[in-house]
């Protein structure tokens, strides 16, 4: 599991690990580990560090401080370095004295070539939109340099990953000490580039973990797989209320995305009986005993009695996609006994908080929070980070798996067959949401291969998915 802390907790761990160490050893130590980082990219693709041109952006921070104590690094194995800082008057003294002994520079305007830029103009420090003095140098990057974040990219806020205004676009972003949320959730998470994490011995409690990514050795001890004693009841059945006369396909989707999740069997209900039937022969048809609600996906209009009758089966997972969604009442969702999941994507999820789909966009950890608040339920917001929160609060999952060839009509259906045939076995709606995402998220993957692909297609590619996860569990 991937880890991440908010900056409160990051900062309370720092004061403690301070309290036992030399003063500036916590520095030293970001400051060596960002170095490796850039001699590493500056021998990649130039062949050698000696000679090289690097420009700090420097910040009136110990963010600046760390790439002022790094650029002193680079200085003494024969790069050329200069730092400009954001503000002369308020610059780490220690670091700028630092760069200087090694033979460092310091400009008043960032040079029109550079091989690497390191961006220290704020790190978890960093407040609000970038300000105008900050955003000058920002648009002065020289176009083909290596740009590498310390810490975070400047403009990206650390706890949310909104972006407020301009903002650095990192190729790499070396973080210290954990990661933290805002390079993990999008927009910020697709400003970061590759991350690489420095060990500088800080401990954050395992109570403050702010966000968490699963790996495949998670998600395999997630999946359940079925026993010798299993039969198709235990394994567990899975009522899909989805499709209409217009989307007939939606209900094949989810259908399919049940099925291949490890549903003992799939009852469908609904309108496109048909449709489902000439694909998926093994379904069964008609309402009956289940051990999850899948609901929505191409439902259309006017179906709500459909959707309050299986929330009305309190002791049964239920999960709740697309017209499912429609109007729903907190007040139900909250009482029920069993796990609710919602699947809104961001206009869904917009609607359901009565704002624009830009401001979910925009602040999609907040949003997904705030639906899991007000509906007592475990919410998964789709998009280009999907996000699981948890029905009763503490860390969100972020999927860490997925492509943009998912942005395909349908694949949302599959999506939630999967993660109602996990809850059918039994997982909590977070780990159902997560684990599927992340199958979902790799099948995509292995389904397109860098080629256009359909809703079915991704359905299809569950079962290499699967194995590629348990692969990893044993
Ligand atoms: N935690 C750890 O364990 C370790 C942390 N370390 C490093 O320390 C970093 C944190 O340093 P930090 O606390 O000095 O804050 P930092 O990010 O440099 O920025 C603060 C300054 O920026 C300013 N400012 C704020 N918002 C702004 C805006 N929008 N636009 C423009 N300016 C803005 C603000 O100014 P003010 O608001 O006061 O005017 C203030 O002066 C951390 O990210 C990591 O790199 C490592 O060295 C070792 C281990
Ligand atoms: N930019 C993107 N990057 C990665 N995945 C995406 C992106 N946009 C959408 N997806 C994924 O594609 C699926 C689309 O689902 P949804 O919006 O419900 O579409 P539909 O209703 O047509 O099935 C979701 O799993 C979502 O997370
Ligand atoms: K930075």
């Amino acid at each position: 599991m991937r880890t991440a802390y908010s900056v409160e907790s990051v900062r309370a761990a720092e004061r403690e690990l301070m309290a036992r160490l030399p003063e500036g050893a916590l520095m030293a130590r970001a400051a060596a580990g960002l170095a490796a980082v850039c001699a590493e990219l500056l021998a990649r693709g130039r062949g050698r560090v000696y000679g090289s041109r690097v420009v700090l952006l420097v910040g009136p921070g110990d963010n600046g401080g760390d790439a002022l104590y790094a650029g002193a690094r680079l200085a003494r194995r024969g790069a050329g370095v200069t730092a400009v800082p954001m503000d002369p008057a308020r610059v780490h003294p220690g670091g700028l004295a630092a760069l200087r002994a090694a033979g460092g520079r310091v400009g008043a305007s960032v040079p029109e070539r550079a091989d690497l830029v390191v961006d220290g103009l704020l790190g978890i420090g960093g407040r609000g939109g970038l300000r105008p003095a900050a955003a000058a140098l920002v648009e002065r990057i020289p176009a083909g340099a290596t740009v590498v974040a310390v810490d975070l990219p400047s403009g990206v806020d650390a706890d949310t990953g909104e972006v407020a205004g301009p903002a650095v676009t990192a190729d790499v972003t070396v973080t210290f000490g954990a990661y933290k949320p805002g390079l993990l959730t999008d927009p910020g998470a697709s400003r970061v580039g590759a991350v690489r994490l420095v060990d500088i011995g800080l401990e954050p409690p395992e109570h403050a973990v702010a966000m968490e990514a699963l790996q495949h050795a998670d998600v395999a001890r997630l999946l359940p797989v079925p026993s010798a004693s299993s039969d198709k009841y235990r394994r567990g059945v899975v009522g899909v209320v989805a499709g209409s006369e217009q989307y007939p396909g939606a209900a094949v989707l989810a259908v399919a995305g049940a099925l291949r999740g490890g549903a003992g069997a799939v009852r469908y209900v609904g309108p496109a009986a048909e449709a489902v039937l000439a694909r998926f022969p093994e379904v069964l048809v008609g309402r009956g005993r289940v051990q999850s609600w899948v609901v929505g996906p191409g439902l259309g209009a006017g179906r709500a009695e459909e959707v309050g009758r299986a929330l009305a089966d309190a002791d049964v997972p239920v999960l709740l996609d697309a017209d499912g969604l429609r109007g729903l009442d907190g007040a139900v969702v909250r009482g029920r006994r069993a796990a609710t999941l919602l699947t809104p994507h961001a206009g869904e999820a917009a609607a359901l908080l009565g704002v624009a789909r830009e401001e979910v966009e925009a602040g999609r950890l907040g949003a997904v929070r705030e639906l899991a608040r007000r509906y007592g339920a475990a919410v998964l917001l789709k998009g280009s980070t999907t996000l699981v929160a948890p029905a009763g609060g503490g860390a969100v999952r972020v999927n860490p798996t997925g492509t943009s060839w998912l942005a395909t009509a349908g694949s949302g259906d599959v999506l939630s067959g999967l993660a109602g045939a996990l809850l059918a076995g039994g997982l909590p709606g977070v780990d159902a949401g997560s684990a599927a995402a992340y199958l979902h998220g790799l099948a995509g993957r292995f389904a397109a291969g860098g080629a256009p692909v359909v809703a079915q297609e991704v359905a299809a590619a569950l079962p290499e998915a699967w194995r590629s996860v348990r692969a990893a569990g044993q």
